[in-house]
């Protein structure tokens, strides 16, 4: 369990690239294993989580090739073709791949036994259950449909129509997934939309979707199954996510002014930033473009004065994994930010909103949370000299690492590994820009 310690720093400078999106990343490598012909994926993340389902597609089936760093290609065997796998598919720490898999294989007339790690292993799935269930497939789990657990998918899976109870992009991904080995038409309602990646990428691949927003704020997403998709070449941007650590330490370190290379700006993945944006932070968006199908930019951010804002609860769905390092930011702000509609944060990789709290108080910042809330007293100055519980979570490591950064004291995380999960190579990207790691 390597543990790491951040310093007070000088001055962030340089220009860096962060890895690749994960979540198109996943999605790629899924929809490619379901085309027909070979697809190639360049600026793959190559991440613990991803490198999880690549592996998992060569177990169902499909040829899964490293060309070169983040040079991938996959041989399709298009949807419907997917072949039982050998031995248990086990997903890591990653509740995407998981959850997208369990779409994919509740398709097909196949059984597959998925398992984790102790923190996916403790992360509800019912929520993909229950609507996959209605598809016709049927599960075996632990406690309430945890991992590990077996799905032994539908023969003839049947199109639904179905109403999300909560705002997750996993779960319409897994229904959409399954829905494509379905005749007709399957449809999916959010409440307020969340990422969009599946939808992007299945229209790139030639099957026929159409969104409708309706006037209440909700999103119908609906598919028509049984398409024969056609492998098309992927450009994955940066991840947002993971462009988020170092932009908020150049936010916080005194005299910062760091360039961030080709970041994915999908409008539902940006509510950090907007967030950010609101409460001063200087961050222009250079080169604007389109790239895979993308919104991107190149991100400049420098060194800023913030001030503390009340985030609303709709925003949770465009930014729910920047919560932790933005109570980071909130904590060297000057007045009250609030966040609201944080539930989900409690069944991500670790308790996040309790890991939070938990950080905040090791290293002196005064807060409130709630069940579904966090409120942060900022002081414009953190005391830190904390060592933080990490809980197998890579966003809890990296964020109090980057609170360590302008702290006055040394900020210690518990546990670094998971950090490979998502973004592999943090501590040496930070490094190049001037952060004191050790
Ligand atoms: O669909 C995706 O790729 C993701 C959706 C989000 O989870 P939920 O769908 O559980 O909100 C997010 O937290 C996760 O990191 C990636
Ligand atoms: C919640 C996350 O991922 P996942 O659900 O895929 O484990 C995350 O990366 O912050």
């Amino acid at each position: 369990m390597p543990a790491q310690s951040a310093k007070s720093s000088p001055a962030l400078a340089g220009a860096v690239t962060v890895p690749g999106d994960k979540s198109i990343s996943h999605r790629a490598l899924i929809l490619g294993a379901l085309a027909v012909g070979r697809t190639e994926v360049t600026g793959l993340l190559e991440g613990d989580d991803v490198l999880r389902t690549a592996e998992c597609m060569r177990r169902l089936g499909a040829k899964v090739v490293r060309l070169g760093p983040g040079r991938w290609q996959v041989d399709g065997v298009g949807v419907g073709g997917l072949v039982e796998p050998a031995d248990v598919l086990d997903m890591g720490n990653s509740g995407t791949g998981a959850r997208l898999l369990m779409g994919v294989v509740a398709g097909h007339p196949i059984t597959a036994v998925f398992t984790g790690d102790a923190s996916l292993n403790r992360r509800p799935m019912a929520r993909v259950t229950e609507p996959l269930a209605r598809m016709g497939a049927a599960f075996v789990g632990r406690a309430g449909n945890k991992l590990p657990l077996a799905v032994v998918g539908a023969r003839n899976p049947l199109p639904i129509e179905y109403r999300l109870p909560v705002a997750s992009a996993q779960v319409k991904s897994a229904i959409l997934l399954a829905g494509l080995c379905a005749p007709g038409e399957t449809t999916v309602i959010e409440p307020e939309p969340t990422r969009d990646h599946s939808e992007r990428l299945l229209g790139h691949f030639g099957a026929e979707i159409r969104i409708v927003d309706a006037a209440d704020g909700s999103r119908r997403v609906t598919l028509r199954g049984q398409p024969e998709l056609t492998a098309a070449p992927v450009v994955v941007p940066g991840d947002p996510s993971s462009a988020a650590f170092p932009l908020v330490a150049a936010l916080i370190v005194p005299g910062s002014d760091v360039i961030i290379e080709n970041v994915g700006l999908n409008p539902l993945r940006i509510g950090l930033f907007d967030t950010l944006i609101e409460m001063g932070a200087s961050i222009e968006y250079l080169n604007r473009r389109v790239a895979g199908g993308e919104p991107v930019a190149d991100l400049r951010v420098r060194h800023s004065a913030l001030k503390g804002v009340t985030v609303p609860a709709e925003r949770a769905p465009s930014m729910i994994d920047e919560y932790p390092v933005l109570a980071v930011a909130a904590g060297f702000a000057t007045g009250t930010t609030r966040m609201n509609g944080l539930a989900e944060l409690r069944v991500k990789e670790s308790d996040r909103l309790a890991a939070v709290a938990a950080g905040l108080a090791a290293n002196g910042i005064a807060h409130e949370a709630g069940p579904d809330f966090l409120i942060v007293a900022g002081k414009g100055k953190v005391p830190g000299g904390g060592t933080v519980a990490t809980h197998m979570d890579h966003r809890i490591a990296m964020s109090f690492l980057v609170m360590g950064l302008a702290a006055e004291r040394p900020v210690t995380v518990d546990d670094i590994h998971m950090i490979d999960t998502s973004f592999p190579g943090f501590g040496t990207l930070m490094a190049s820009l001037g952060a004191t790691l050790e």
